[in-house]
């Protein structure tokens, strides 16, 4: 696999910042949440323009969440052109293995040196050009991708940065903790910490009902010294959005078509209660100064 990672400081110099979501156990929401960061900011001011690296390379799911899976990957003499969400104009893009798939659903089995070599090639030759913002969503816990992007973003980025995902419950939290120790060794500044999966929206009244425990990530964020972002309850409404954009051929059209107006899963994404709520966590967010960010 060529890379040419010389390459890297040319290609970030036109990205202003770059948040890293990580979480220390798996289907916690890390993905949903990359996506839900994502929409928040590309809909913040009409000229945003907002990108996202999936290097979660055995799970990539940020596609499907996109609704774009199955796009092809365009490589140029320049580099590989990311794929950009239908009706964005442009503004938002996204760049993950799963384009490179044969097929969804095909999975990727490498080494340690053969999943650097691939999140090098992804920070060399994406052709993201200006972007406010590049959020790059992991696999849980902190493996090889962690570390490849570290060894080669830390020298060349000043505004990196990083977002950790939790659910309430103590295991994942113990993860959390896990992925917070990792930040500190890497001098990984953190933004904050969101607690998903923290209640339940009834979808009949809208009601926030405790089904499980809530407030370990909030408690576990004051302990720490972190910034608490802000909670997000289940809500089966996300659910059946990130699970209707993953939808293919004819079912697909035509939940597009309901929306025919530009960017349909921003339209139903603005209709859901996490929206409102992930409003409030992108506001805290932009209102943090990097050196508030930093730990530890
Ligand atoms: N707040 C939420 N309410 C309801 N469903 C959610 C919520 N957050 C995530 N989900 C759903 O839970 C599932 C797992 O979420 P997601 O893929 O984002 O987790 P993840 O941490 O990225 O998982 P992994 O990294 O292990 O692939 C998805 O089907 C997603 O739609
Ligand atoms: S939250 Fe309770 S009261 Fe509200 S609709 Fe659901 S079941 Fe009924």
């Amino acid at each position: 696999m060529a890379s040419n990672e010389g390459r890297i400081p040319q290609r970030f110099q036109s990205i202003k910042q770059v948040i890293i979501v990580l979480s220390g156990k798996g289907g916690v929401g890390k993905s949903s949440v990359s996506t839900q960061l994502a929409l928040n900011i590309y809909s913040s001011s009409p000229n945003v323009r907002v990108g996202i690296l999936d290097v979660d390379l055995t799970g990539p799911s940020i596609p499907r969440m996109l609704g774009l899976d199955g796009h092809p990957v365009y490589q140029s003499s320049d580099g590989w052109v990311p794929v950009f969400a239908d009706g964005s104009e442009g503004r938002m893009s996204c760049m993950s293995v799963g384009f490179l798939l044969k097929k969804r659903g095909d999975s990727v089995v490498w080494r340690g040196p053969k999943k650097n070599g691939m999140i090098r090639q992804f920070l060399s030759d994406v052709r993201w050009g200006e972007l406010d913002c590049l959020i790059i969503d992991t696999p849980p816990g902190t493996s090889d991708e962690h570390l490849s992007l570290m060894e080669h973003l830390a020298p060349v980025h000043s505004k990196l940065s990083a977002v950790i995902v939790t659910t309430p419950q103590a295991v994942a939290l113990s993860d959390a903790m896990k992925c917070l120790s990792f930040a500190r060794t890497v001098n990984l500044p953190i933004l904050g910490l969101i607690e998903n999966m923290s209640g339940y929206v009834c979808p009949c009244c809208g009601e926030i009902s405790n089904v499980f425990s809530t407030g370990g990530g909030e408690a576990m964020a004051h302990r720490e010294g972190l910034n608490f972002l802000g909670s997000l309850p289940v809500d089966t409404e996300l659910v059946t959005l990130l699970d209707a954009s993953s939808l293919n051929g004819d079912a697909a059209l035509e939940f597009r078509n309901e929306e025919s107006i530009s960017f349909p899963l921003m339209q139903r994404y603005k209709a859901t209660s996490s929206s409102k709520l992930f409003e409030a966590i992108l506001e805290k967010l932009l209102n943090l100064e990097r050196c508030n960010q930093a730990i530890g």
